[in-house]
């Protein structure tokens, strides 16, 4: 079942679009990453899917709702957790936290149980009032906060931005066990490796288009070629569709995603003296969406 359905949506700002026609689905339970370099419409995409803007075209479906006619009901099984947090300067966190908990028609004896834990988690000084709170401790409570009312959806924008290693590790632990509860995770970041682990698949966006959705698995991401040699063919490379990611003198690394058959006669070739074939880290391909796109065109 799709969690969340974006049809076609478009959003015009002084007749420039900041997104257009974007569409994705995220499955129920899936961990679907957001990726894009800055200013590519991802916050556009998030506030048009938790209404906070509306599309000037397409629609948004979440839990098969409309998500503009449905707002209420979306939101009371959905958190959004904003790249940029702000609270009120003089609520302590515990304080927050009750009200949010409160918010999710959980019992008392809940409410206590989850705020605990979440203290216990990120290591919270939750009798600190909001304005004494660094960024990386506010943004453990906006996290905590999304994830106390346990929700089936949960949105989260650039979510670790800000924290030290190990609060981030916390973090992703508690997002896999949540994953394993059900829970259906939107993850926009600019941290590549993030989302190559987490995620089960990604939408790239660039310009406020969707470039491509991949799985995060090795097989459909293609694969690294490093190639050493004195006359590399590369031209033979281009025609079989691969994507130079850098190239000197006497060396090349190069992005395939194509069959062996067409690869191994171009390594055959007498210019190069050894290569070799390793997985890619999703940088490689964010590097060839964005920076290389033409060559591997060409
Ligand atoms: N309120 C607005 N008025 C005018 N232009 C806007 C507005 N909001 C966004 N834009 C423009 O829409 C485009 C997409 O912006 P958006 O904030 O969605 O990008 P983003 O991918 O979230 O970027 P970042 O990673 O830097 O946060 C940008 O060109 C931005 O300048």
């Amino acid at each position: 079942m799709d969690v969340i359905e974006v049809h076609e949506i478009s959003k015009y700002y002084h007749h420039q679009p900041a997104i257009k026609n974007v569409s994705f689905h995220v499955e129920k339970g899936e961990v679907f990453g957001f990726i894009g370099p800055n200013g590519a419409g991802k916050s556009t995409t998030i506030k048009t899917m938790i209404d906070f803007i509306k599309p000037d075209e397409g629609n948004v479906q979440i839990f098969g709702l409309d998500s503009q006619r449905n707002a209420k009901a979306i939101r009371e099984k959905t958190s959004y957790v904003s790249s940029d947090v702000r609270f009120y300067p003089n609520l302590t966190s515990l304080d927050l936290m009750r009200v949010v908990a409160k918010s999710a028609h959980l019992t008392k004896q809940e409410q206590n149980q989850k705020i605990t834990y979440y203290i216990e988690l990120f290591a919270m000084d939750a009798t600190k009032k909001m304005h004494q709170l660094s960024l990386g401790n506010k943004k453990k409570l906006a996290l905590a906060c999304g994830l106390l009312t346990q929700p089936q959806l949960l949105i989260l924008d650039e979510p670790t931005n800000g924290l030290d290693p190990l609060m981030q590790h916390r973090f992703y632990e508690e997002l896999t066990r949540q994953k394993q509860q059900g829970m259906t995770i939107f993850l926009s970041s600019h941290d590549l490796t993030e989302v190559q682990r987490q995620a089960d698949r990604a939408a790239f966006i660039k310009e406020g288009k969707i470039v491509t959705i991949e799985h995060m698995n090795q097989e459909t991401v293609g694969q690294i070629i490093s190639v050493t040699g004195p006359s590399l063919p590369m031209a033979a490379f281009k025609r079989i569709g691969a994507t130079v990611l850098k190239q000197e003198k006497q060396t090349a690394r190069l992005w395939y995603g194509g069959t062996r058959q067409l690869l191994f006669p171009v390594l055959e070739d007498e210019g190069i003296d050894h290569f070799m074939i390793t997985d890619p880290e999703l940088e490689d391909r964010f590097l060839t969406l964005y920076e290389h796109k033409e060559e591997g065109k060409s």
